[in-house]
């Protein structure tokens, strides 16, 4: 109890308390400078450094904190976000409160938790599009989502308009399943599912493939309509966009003769611009950003142009 009053004037922060989204997040949370202590089973922590309170929370119901907001911020999957939209569209259309969006706005991707929610099916079964399982029982636990999809479907399959807004009487029925969802095929609860894909592994492994893709999910940063403290959420976002820049990038130094500088800052034109200084005999120093996943051909294509003495290095921590 003392803990919840102590939340009073704190910035609400929602964080996954396990699972994907964990580790990277806390990872982000460290680059922010984000300090706490969190006591053994408690899901609420004090923020040392700043008035801010971490929630942890199951990533499926972050979106539901911030959007109702109760809670100001919040780290999860876009496809949660997506589930909680659409399933805030159904609970309307069956005349719950207006729906008027999810209450969460994006704030920016993370980088982290890529994803594709898919439509998979048996890899040497009947099924070869998703229109093939119309009428047919698809298991799942993005149940909304799979709705909507499956609604959009249907209605093209009868030449007739999808309105969302309009209660859904779906032909095809949508079986909710918590975990393990790949299991249901083989076991005969589905005859499709529709889950997440990263590598394909689970998928292959249970004989599955996939046939079509419901959304394409990164881990988001989120905040509710009226945060408590507005000021704070750009501070925070900031410092987190700062964080994930850092660990795009990487700061790449040559030296170059000034006629070769043009053809040079084409290779590496950095995040903004280059910064070019004089040095001696017509020759310059460039130092400019690059980002990871390209620096290895980046430094081939400026050997080729003349680049010499050029190195790489770590960016700590950035801020626009
Ligand atoms: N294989 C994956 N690769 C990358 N990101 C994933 C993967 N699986 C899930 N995610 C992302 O992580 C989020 C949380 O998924 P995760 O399976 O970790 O949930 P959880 O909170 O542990 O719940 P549960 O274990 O009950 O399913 C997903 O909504 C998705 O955005
Ligand atoms: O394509 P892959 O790299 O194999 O990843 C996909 C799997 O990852 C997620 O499950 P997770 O392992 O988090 O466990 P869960 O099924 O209990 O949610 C997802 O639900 C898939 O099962």
């Amino acid at each position: 109890m003392e803990l919840v009053n102590s939340l009073e004037g704190r910035l609400l922060f929602a964080v996954p308390k396990k699972g994907r989204l964990n580790q990277a997040t806390l990872n982000l949370l460290e680059g922010a400078d984000i300090q706490f202590r969190r006591e053994n089973r408690l899901d609420i922590a004090l923020v040392k450094n700043l008035p801010i309170a971490l929630i942890f929370l199951p990533a499926a119901d972050i979106p539901t904190f911030v959007g109702q907001g109760r809670v100001d911020l919040g780290i999860t999957g876009w496809d949660q976000v997506r589930e909680h939209d659409a399933a805030v569209s159904a609970a309307a259309a069956h005349g719950g409160a207006p729906a008027q969006g999810s209450g969460c706005e994006m704030i920016t991707e993370l980088g982290f938790g890529s994803c594709k929610l898919q439509v998979q099916v048996p890899e040497k079964g009947q099924y070869a599009s998703s229109a093939d399982l119309i009428g047919r029982t698809v298991g799942t636990s993005f149940v909304s989502l799979t709705a909507d999809f499956f609604a959009q479907l249907e209605a093209k399959a009868n030449g007739t308009a999808h309105d969302s807004s309009r209660p859904q009487i779906l032909q095809t029925k949508i079986v909710e399943l918590s975990g393990s969802v790949e299991a249901a095929c083989a076991l005969g609860v589905a005859d499709g599912i529709v889950d997440l894909v990263e590598s394909g592994e689970t998928m292959r492994a249970a004989g599955l493939k996939a046939i079509d893709t419901v959304v394409e999910s990164t881990a988001v940063l989120i905040k509710s309509r009226s945060p408590s403290n507005p000021d704070l959420v750009d501070l925070i976002a900031s410092r987190i966009r700062g964080v994930i820049t850092a660990q795009r990038y990487v700061l790449c130094q040559y030296n170059i003769e000034r006629s070769g500088v043009a053809a040079a800052t084409k290779i590496t034109p950095g995040k903004r611009a280059p910064t070019i200084t004089s040095l001696d005999d017509g020759w310059v120093a460039v130092s400019s950003m690059v980002e990871k996943k390209k620096i290895a051909l980046v430094m081939d294509e400026l050997t080729r142009v003349g680049a010499h003495d050029i190195l790489v290095l770590d960016i700590h921590n950035t801020r626009e």
